[in-house]
């Protein structure tokens, strides 16, 4: 046999311990080439965490330096930088349900097939370590950068919440919460294709280093619809033209309330306010989510509710999300 051959089984022989799965099918390898006794190989790593890059590499030494006639390999790692897009979601003001539309929408766009991670960059109230079911659970790293923990819905994320004690209160100002929050937006995303970006309420100087340093692709506005906070939700839209981060659209929370014993509809914060809004300023209006006890009660205990296989509250919001994201090929459900 030629050693060519012999180098190409040898690669074949670098396999996934737990599944027996060949690790480099797919294209992932080149062919072996060797000179004087010197193997130079390169495999593509794209979408592995640093760990999976580390094993493949040991693995791929090992399985080359085995044959006869190798005196040392050389492996070089490459990675296509995928295009992972990043999605602010903000208000204009604090508890408008930023965070449970974030949770929600998460596991949304998951269901409809997309790789998606969220980063909770609230540091005023980081909540979703809570939504997502993963309190408790610290990121470990590797190297320089965060593993993000997953949740028990697919979702990779991390939170400020998880930098620091549970309940302790995240009194951080400027340069170090941008710093903080850069390291949760750096951490290892792997093939994440999606990054859903919970900002912190309101428009300061921490929102605005986030979107000026990540440059979201797109920015969802997400408001009650009181005028109090509509005209918050104006000041929101206003930073992220200034910042040029387009506006994907508005999504209206806490509109009309089914009382659960009689079913009469009710407008607590008046009703069709953010979707009039929208209209004005010439934006796409996203839909609408009722103010409902059954989406606290479960977002608060970690099972968001568009994991539902009826939802039609959240999925129709991650499609015209989707939509917007690429027009040309409308993603389906
Ligand atoms: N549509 C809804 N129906 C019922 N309760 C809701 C709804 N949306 C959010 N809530 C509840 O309102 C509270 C505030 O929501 P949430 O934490 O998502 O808001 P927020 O805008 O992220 O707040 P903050 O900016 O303070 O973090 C939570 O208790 C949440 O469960």
């Amino acid at each position: 046999m030629n050693i060519d051959t012999v180098l190409s089984d040898a690669l074949d022989r670098v396999v996934d311990p737990i599944s027996g799965k060949g690790l480099l099918s797919g294209g992932r390898a080149s062919p072996p080439r060797i000179s004087e006794g010197a193997v130079s190989v390169v495999v593509d790593v794209t979408g592995l965490s640093t760990g999976a890059r580390e094993t493949i590499e040991a693995q791929v030494k090992a399985s080359l330096m085995s044959v006869a006639g190798v005196d040392s390999v050389r492996v070089a790692l490459t990675a296509e930088k995928r295009g992972r897009k990043i999605i602010a979601i903000g208000s204009g003001k604090g508890g408008v349900g930023k965070s449970t539309l974030s949770a929600n929408l998460a596991v949304a766009l998951r269901k409809a097939g997309k790789k998606v991670g969220l980063v909770d960059a609230d540091i005023y109230g980081p909540s979703q370590a809570r939504l997502l079911g993963t309190e408790g659970i610290r990121p470990t790293a590797e190297g320089q950068k965060m593993d993000p923990v997953l949740s028990p819905h697919g979702i990779p994320m991390l939170s400020m919440a998880q930098l620091v004690k549970p309940g302790q209160a995240i009194a951080w100002r400027g340069p170090m919460a941008a710093n903080a929050l850069g390291q949760l937006i750096d951490a290892e995303w792997g093939d994440t294709e999606l990054l859903l970006l919970d900002l912190p309420p309101g428009t300061g100087d921490v929102q605005l280093t986030m979107v000026q340093k990540y440059k979201p692709v797109g920015a969802l506005i997400v408001s009650t619809p009181q005028d109090l906070a509509l005209m918050d939700a104006t000041r929101a839209i206003d930073f992220f033209n200034q910042a040029h981060v387009p506006i994907i659209g508005l999504v209206e929370n806490m509109a009309g309330y089914e009382c659960p014993h009689c079913g009469e509809v009710s407008d607590p914060f008046g009703q069709g306010g953010a979707q009039a809004a929208a209209m004005s300023m010439e934006l796409p209006f996203l839909g609408r989510v009722p103010l409902d006890i059954g989406i606290r009660t479960a977002s608060d205990a970690g099972t968001p509710p568009a994991l539902a296989d009826d939802d039609k509250t959240f999925a129709p919001i991650a499609q015209k999300l989707l939509d917007w994201l690429n027009p040309a090929k409308p993603a389906s459900f």
